[in-house]
């Protein structure tokens, strides 16, 4: 349904506002299918370019080169209108905070009517009654449509971006941290709304989250990122022990309450900088199996079905992070 093929997002670096000769490489060579239906969790540290790729997605970022394609049409080599079209029917947007999300001076009925104004969906009456099927669909009353944004408790405002991301009838939502801005009581709410849609209407999403236990919940494969790079796709149920990645391994070593309650497996040095990401792995500088070849190539392997990882070095399926804290000594 959804495909990126050798994607590639470069900016101008910036420094204290102004634009330098460096370059971030925010996203490199990344390949990713989306399926009908099919829940696609994206995790990673700060930086490592989730919100890029979330970007890249939704086609609010153009990628520098590569290709996006939405039910096999290339986005970028569509005319503005037939891509705003496409995407507009395709995908809808969840941003992580729904205070700046939404416009506060709108009523929420404005809210949800605008993605049918601009995509010119239906008369005024047929608009009314989609706006009163989104609220009920999300859980809110009829009576919400007339409050302000402002007037609305956190959890509300989300469930109103949840609703506007459903107003087109989307087949493929992209969420990105869309509950870290919430406070903790409210947020197994928002995950527990979006998993329901998700079986009622059969949508495809991708949720962007530091949070690997909710990834691991609500996904059916888990993307790693580091350094801008998809490093692994790993099926949900294969997660912690079976991923292969030796960054993917320490990220969820690393993750209170997934592994058993040890040490994390250490990781030395930092994360290299974006405008100057080494050859090879992106991983290689830190990590433990590497050797002079990860700096010449960043191979694709294949495990079982819908599991890829890039390394030439995996560790083997099912080793325990003592197993892998003691490679290191
Ligand atoms: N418009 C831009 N101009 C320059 N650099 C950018 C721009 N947007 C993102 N970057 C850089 O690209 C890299 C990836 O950023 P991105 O926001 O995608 O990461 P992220 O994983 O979503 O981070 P976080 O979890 O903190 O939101 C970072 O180094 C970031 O500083």
């Amino acid at each position: 349904m959804l495909e990126l093929k050798d994607v590639h997002v470069v900016h101008k670096a910036r420094s204290g506002g102004v634009f330098s000769r460096d370059r971030v490489h925010a996203l490199t060579a990344a390949d990713l299918v989306v399926a009908p239906g099919e829940t696609v969790g994206v995790v990673g540290e700060s930086g490592c370019g989730k919100s890029t790729l979330a970007k890249v997605l939704v086609g609010l970022q153009r990628p520098t080169s590569g290709t996006v394609s939405f039910r096999g049409r290339d986005l970028w080599t569509l005319k503005e209108r037939e891509r705003r079209e496409l995407i507009g029917s395709s995908v809808g947007m969840i941003f992580q905070d729904p205070s700046t999300a939404l416009n506060r001076r709108l009523p929420v009925r404005q809210v949800l009517r605008d993605p049918l104004n601009v995509h010119n969906r239906g008369t005024a009456a047929q608009r009314e009654a989609r706006v009163r099927e989104l609220l009920e669909l999300v859980g809110l009353p009829a009576s919400a449509a007339d409050a302000l944004p402002s007037q609305l408790s956190g959890g509300q405002r989300q469930r109103v971006a949840v609703a506007r991301a459903l107003a087109l009838e989307p087949e493929l939502v992209v969420a990105d941290e869309p509950t870290s801005a919430l406070d903790v009581s409210v947020r197994a709410q928002i995950l527990n709304l979006l998993l329901d849609l998700k079986s009622r209407l059969g949508l495809a999403v991708v949720f962007i989250s530091h949070d690997i236990q909710t990834v691991r919940r609500m996904s059916d494969r888990v993307v790693t990122m580091y350094l801008g790079r998809i490093v692994e796709q790993t099926p949900a149920q294969s997660v912690p022990l079976g991923a292969r990645h030796p960054y993917t391994r320490a990220l969820f070593s690393a993750t209170p309450g997934l592994i058993s309650p040890i040490n994390p497996i250490p990781l030395v040095g930092v994360v290299p900088s974006a405008t100057k990401p080494p050859s090879g792995c992106p991983f290689r500088t830190r990590c433990w199996r590497a050797d002079d070849i990860c700096a010449a190539e960043w191979p694709l392997a294949r495990a079982e079905a819908g599991h890829l990882f890039h390394c030439h070095h995996p560790v083997a399926a099912g080793a325990t992070d003592l197993e892998l804290i003691q490679e290191r000594v």
